[in-house]
Parts: structure tokens; sequence; C-alpha cells
């Protein structure tokens, strides 16, 4: 007999009243890493990013993100090859103690303005675990193989 438990973290999520309406976000298909979040803009407001230019989109949303979890905010993939649309902090970080809205800060590296309407997918948000580490100051760093190598020091 096989037995199926759900242990994924819940996730709870507070609508706020510019966010009434939308379609809440869920994982598209069963193994998405990513939930995708929409633009909780004006109803039949356009918000138009030029092109160079950055908007903060928000998306309606509170989310409690579980403790020791944080959740990454992350471009979609579509926008960015066909729009030049990308999230300008990559991964932006929802720590698990923040209870204001989820804002996606999104930039135009495109050529054309793009236009973003109410409940377009904007971006995807993935839960990951997090952990704190408790900080030391000591007076040297220990011996590695690498030491201070980097930035391309083994070659390529
Ligand atoms: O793309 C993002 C990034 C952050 N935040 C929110 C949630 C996060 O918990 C809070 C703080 O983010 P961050 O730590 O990146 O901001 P900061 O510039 O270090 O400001 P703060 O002093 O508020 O921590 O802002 C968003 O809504 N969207």
């Amino acid at each position: 007999m096989t037995i199926h438990t759900d242990t994924r973290p819940a996730l709870n999520l507070i609508r706020l009243p510019h966010g009434e309406g939308l379609e809440l976000p869920t994982y598209e298909t069963r193994g998405a890493a990513g939930m995708d979040l929409r633009a909780a803009v004006d109803d039949g407001a356009t918000l138009t990013i030029l092109p160079g230019k950055r908007d903060l989109v928000p998306t309606g949303l509170i989310f409690e993100v579980p403790d020791g979890y944080e959740a990454q905010i992350r471009p979609r993939s579509g926008l960015a090859l066909k729009h030049g649309i990308t999230c300008l902090n990559t991964p932006g970080t929802i720590d698990s103690d923040y209870r204001g809205e989820v804002k996606v800060l999104l930039i135009n590296l495109g050529e054309e303005p793009f236009e973003i309407t109410r409940g377009m997918r904007i971006a995807q948000m993935v839960i990951a675990p997090s952990i704190q580490a408790r900080i030391f100051e000591t007076a040297e760093a220990s011996e590695t193989r690498r030491g201070a190598g980097g930035f391309g020091s083994t070659g390529v």
C-alpha cells in the first residue's frame, strides 16, 4: 500500500483590497519550482515600463513565509526572452518575518515599452529553505587548497 502524505510547508497569504478578484498564485505544473505572481494594477489601467526603466509592481498579496524558509522572486524566462523584462534585484528576497505586500521590481532591458495590465503573470516566487548562521570573528582564516584563489583561478 502506498501512503501519500503532503509534507509541503503551508503558506498563508492575505489578500489586500487591490488584490481582490485576482487569481491566486498556483504552481502551473506538478513539478514547477515557482508559482507565478500576478500584477495587481488597477482594472483597465496599464503600467508601462519604458526601455531602460524600472518599476515596482504590486501583487496585492501578503505572504506569511514559514519559519526556516524564504521566498525568492525571480524573472519569468518567457518575458525575459521575448521582451527583455527581468527582475532588477533577482532573486528578490522575501523574509519570513515580512508582513508587507510583496512587490516585484521589474526592469525593461528590451527596446520596446512593456505594458502591464491587471492579472498579468509578471514573475515567479520560489519557496526555499533558509538558515541563519551564528557569526564569530576570528583572527585568521583556516588553510585550504584553494586559498584566496578565485575568479577563474582554476582555469577554464
Ligand atoms: O523583490 C522584493 C524584495 C523585497 N521585498 C520586500 C520583502 C522583504 O522581506 C523586504 C526587504 O527586502 P530586502 O531585505 O531585499 O530589502 P533591503 O533593501 O535590505 O531593505 P530592508 O532594510 O527593509 O531590509 O522587502 C519585496 O516585496 N520584493
